[in-house]
């Protein structure tokens, strides 16, 4: 009897392609003028900060061109099922590697889409090696497709993502939210 062969396409939807006429990636670096000053040397980031104690500390590693490199050693605090990492843990590691990736292009960017496709589990105590580079861009839009492997940089593939992250103005990072969050006022229309 064969066994079937199994098609495992990456990650990328229609959501996450670029269009047609998207434009090469060109990186420049951060953009200094797109850090507020509360951002600045902000350590508090859940997937990378310092100072968040549980957080992830993803290591940022180094940048090539459009692709960036990183590094998340997953400890006993991000456990899903006993001795191996959570999977959405898992997908913020991504989700700070290909967000960074928008970064270097010198856009401030959050994400608006993240998919995720997971191949093997990634056990406590190993290190994944993420990898994220830029598809295209498209005016406020930018295409960002990444890897992780487990065992060393060159080891097997145990998750793959596509995102898209969207740019936005300075005022989405300093305008006071803290009336939004609270509840809606009784009998107010939602
Ligand atoms: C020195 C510094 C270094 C710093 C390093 C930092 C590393 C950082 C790493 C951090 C990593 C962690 C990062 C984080 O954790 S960021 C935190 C998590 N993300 C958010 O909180 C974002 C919340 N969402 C929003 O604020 C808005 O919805 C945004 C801003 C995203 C868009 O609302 P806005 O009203 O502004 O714009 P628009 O609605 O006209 O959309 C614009 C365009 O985008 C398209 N679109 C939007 N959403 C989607 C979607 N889901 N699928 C497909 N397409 C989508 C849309 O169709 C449109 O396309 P087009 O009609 O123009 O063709």
């Amino acid at each position: 009897m064969t066994t079937p062969s199994v098609r495992r396409p990456g990650p990328a939807s229609s959501r996450t392609t670029p269009p047609e006429g998207a434009a090469a990636p060109v990186a420049t670096g951060p953009d200094p003028r797109h850090t507020t000053e509360r951002m600045m040397d902000f350590q508090g980031c859940f997937g990378c900060g310092a100072d968040a104690a549980d957080g992830l500390r993803v290591a940022h590693r180094d940048v090539t061109g459009h692709e960036v490199r990183t590094e998340f050693t997953v400890r006993e605090a991000h456990q899903g099922a006993p001795g191996l990492a959570h999977g959405g843990l898992l997908a913020t590691a991504m989700d700070e590697t290909l967000g960074s990736v928008a970064w270097h292009l010198g856009k401030r960017c959050v994400t608006g889409r993240l998919e995720t496709d997971y191949l093997a589990p990634v056990p406590v105590g190993g290190v994944l090696h993420l990898r994220g580079w830029c598809t295209g861009v498209h005016g406020r839009k930018v295409y960002v497709e990444g890897e992780g492997r487990i065992g060393g940089p060159d080891g097997p593939v145990a998750i793959r993502a596509a995102g898209l992250f969207v740019e936005v103005p300075e005022e989405h990072f300093t305008r006071d939210r803290t009336a939004e969050a609270r509840p809606a006022a009784a009998g107010a229309e939602g």
